[in-house]
């Protein structure tokens, strides 16, 4: 079951000003799609534009989607505009209980936890006093208590906005991590990679508004370190977009890395039909030019919907890498791939050691069908069985 679901969102803001006749607004989001679970910590990352907020509003309520849908189901607590929506000449007290009455709260309900919010905002000595009168980061830390105290099913925040001092970062994140816990599906906007790999399941890196890779936190963040190093870098990838078995390799689009390890083919052609159960083996042959300490190798299953399947490394299953230089090539193989039908991607990638950045990594660039499972819902679909025994009275 997924609390979000999000599929092919597109969102064309109405054209204005220089957009206005001549041409068309650019897309802010295109063919976005993703699920997230209960008790899930997406993360949303990008450069500035990317689409980030505009997805956020989005799930929030805020405007529709162009074209696509969006479905959330539980309390939504959302954190897009912290405290933006309070009425100065209200007090604290006031407006908490306004805002929690239109999250969805009985007013009841909320001022029986108004204590508990003054407490965790640590204001308890201005609760009383009109908001007009509280700093910035007073009015935050009220619109974080609040929403973190309405029981939301979802939550949406962008990591910016939930700063104060370090301290109360660090409750934010306790908090937040508390909510995960109990089933509380987020979405957090996220600025540093090191905080999506310590808080985040899963995450979505957005590219002028279109998905440029989606799964786990360690995968994508490096992904993405990746770019942001060969922008700092100035850096441009070798060699133009590569030919490999009949597909195109191109750099940035479904390729990402430095290229101090390439990986040359991997003995999975696009478009294969594998059968429920079936094993599968995946053999990567690569090169160095230098040497190359311990890489980590990666290989990654998605469904279409971006669901993670499998995503394992030499680093998890605590293989032994050497450091690398010259050709070589490693097998990967499962002894029962027991998917349900439906349609995946393969990725394969290797990263340095520490996962810093990727050397090599082919986004998408494998997609392959299963049939022949049995009938089950969901992403597993195993041989069951059942078997009645005894009867009742
Ligand atoms: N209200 C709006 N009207 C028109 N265009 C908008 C509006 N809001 C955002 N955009 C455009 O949509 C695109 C995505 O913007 P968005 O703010 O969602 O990106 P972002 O990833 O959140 O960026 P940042 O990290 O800078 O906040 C940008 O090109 C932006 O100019």
């Amino acid at each position: 079951m997924s609390r979000i679901i999000a599929d092919k969102v597109c969102k064309q803001y109405r054209p204005t000003g220089r957009f206005s006749r001549k041409s068309s607004a650019p897309w802010a989001l295109r063919e976005v799609s993703f699920s997230v679970g209960p008790g899930e910590m997406f993360g949303v990352v990008g450069a500035n534009g990317a689409g980030k907020s505009t997805l956020l509003r989005l799930l929030g309520g805020v405007g529709k989607p162009t074209t696509g849908s969006i479905e959330v189901s539980g309390r939504i607590g959302a954190l897009l505009d912290l405290g933006g929506g309070f009425l100065g000449d209200l007090t604290g007290r006031e407006n908490a209980v306004l805002a929690g009455v239109v999250a969805g709260l009985l007013k009841q309900e909320i001022e029986e936890r108004l204590a508990a919010i003054a407490a965790f905002a640590e204001l308890e000595d201005f609760i009383d006093q009109p908001v007009r009168t509280y700093s910035t980061g007073m009015i935050m830390r009220l619109a974080f208590a609040v929403a973190v105290h309405t029981d939301p099913e979802v939550l949406l925040v962008d990591e910016f906005l939930s700063v104060g001092d370090l301290a109360f970062q660090a409750k934010c994140n306790a908090r937040i991590k508390l909510l995960r816990d109990g089933g509380c599906a987020i979405v957090m906007v996220s600025h540093g990679m090191d905080s999506v790999r310590q808080l985040c399941d899963r995450v979505l890196w957005l590219k002028s508004g279109e998905v440029a890779a989606l799964g786990s936190a360690e995968v994508v963040a490096g992904l993405y370190e990746t770019e942001m190093r060969e922008e700092t870098l100035r850096r441009t990838p070798d060699g133009p977009a590569r030919s490999s078995g009949g597909l195109e390799l191109v750099p940035r689009e479904n390729r990402f890395g430095t290229f101090e390890i390439e990986i040359d083919s991997v003995n999975f052609s696009p478009g294969t039909l594998l059968r429920s159960g079936e094993p599968l083996a995946v053999t990567l042959a690569y090169h160095s030019k230098g040497t190359v300490p311990a890489p980590v190798f990666v290989v990654s299953i998605t469904r279409e919907d971006g669901a993670v399947c499998l995503d394992t490394s030499t680093h998890l299953a605590k293989v032994d890498i050497p450091d690398v230089q010259g050709a070589g090539q490693i097998v990967f193989s499962i002894d029962r791939l027991d998917l349900a039908a439906g349609s995946y991607f393969l990725d394969v990638g290797i990263f340095e050691s520490e996962w810093k950045h990727a050397y090599d990594y082919h986004w998408h660039v494998y997609p392959f069908s299963v049939e022949g499972a049995p009938a089950h819902k969901g992403i597993l679909a195993p041989p069951c069985h059942w078997r009645l025994g005894g009867h009742t009275d």
